[in-house]
């Protein structure tokens, strides 16, 4: 279900507990909230833990009935994105692998918000992540010590964590490699972060879990191809 567009571009108040001062979106765009099985994402998150960069609503959909999953990227990326995808129907983006590769990899901030449908342990979830990042590794043959260790502290963080409806786990994803792990009790989006995990193949691999070739949500997948081809159009 779709809301009426919102502008994007505003100015942006307080940010990140740093100062006040005013910050413009780089462009503006006309983007909806997106409501998955009576979640609702807003269109823009300005901004999300640990980043100084507002964020709109790229897609959102489901993990069949556990969690819903609203995709949420930097500004900037719909002009990177236009370099290789304008123009674009939504069922070509859809098919498209290099075109979600390119949003999980692309020079921008993503933010994903998991909102939980159903009730879940940190360690359920958490391990369920982390099994489908070490199979993609291991699929590609790129998983490593380092690789192995962030996925340690990935469960780490989560294992004393219990999420009832509602509850939202929240990852940004920093383009130099970082993933921020935050939580939050309703739609709120916190400052900061819980932790910071240091390691580029894991922050990537979290989304691409969810939106890659296999990935958990195939609803996610479609929501992102529709927005993003009419944001892309000639
Ligand atoms: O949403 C999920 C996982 C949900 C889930 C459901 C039932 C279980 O017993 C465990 C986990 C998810 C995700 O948000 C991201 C990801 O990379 C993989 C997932 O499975």
């Amino acid at each position: 279900m779709v809301d009426p567009p919102q502008e994007i571009g505003g100015t942006i108040q307080s940010i990140n507990g740093d100062t006040n001062t005013p910050h413009q979106s780089s462009h503006p765009l006309s983007v909806a909230d997106i409501h998955v099985d009576g979640v609702t994402f807003p269109a823009s998150v300005a901004p999300p833990p640990a980043s100084k960069l507002s964020h709109f609503l790229g897609g959102a959909g489901n993990f069949v009935k556990f969690t819903a999953i609203g995709v949420y990227v930097e500004d900037t990326a719909v002009s990177v994105l236009a370099a290789n995808w304008k123009g674009k129907t939504a069922e070509e983006l859809n098919l498209a692998v290099g075109f979600f590769r390119d949003i999980v990899s692309g020079p921008f901030e993503k933010f994903t918000r998991v909102t939980m449908i159903l009730p879940l342990s940190g360690a359920q979830y958490s391990e369920k992540v982390v099994e489908n990042c070490v199979a993609a590794w291991k699929a590609r043959g790129v998983y490593t010590d380092a690789e192995a260790k962030a996925t340690e502290k990935f469960l780490e963080v989560f294992k004393d964590q219990n999420f009832p409806p509602r509850a939202s786990i929240l990852f940004t994803q920093f383009p130099q490699g970082s993933l921020a792990i935050s939580f939050s009790k309703d739609g709120s989006v916190p400052e900061t972060a819980v932790a910071v995990i240091d390691n580029k193949p894991l922050s990537e691999a979290v989304l691409w879990s969810i939106i890659g070739d296999h990935g958990v949500s195939p609803a996610a997948k479609q929501s992102l191809a529709e927005r993003f081809s009419g944001l892309l159009k000639d």
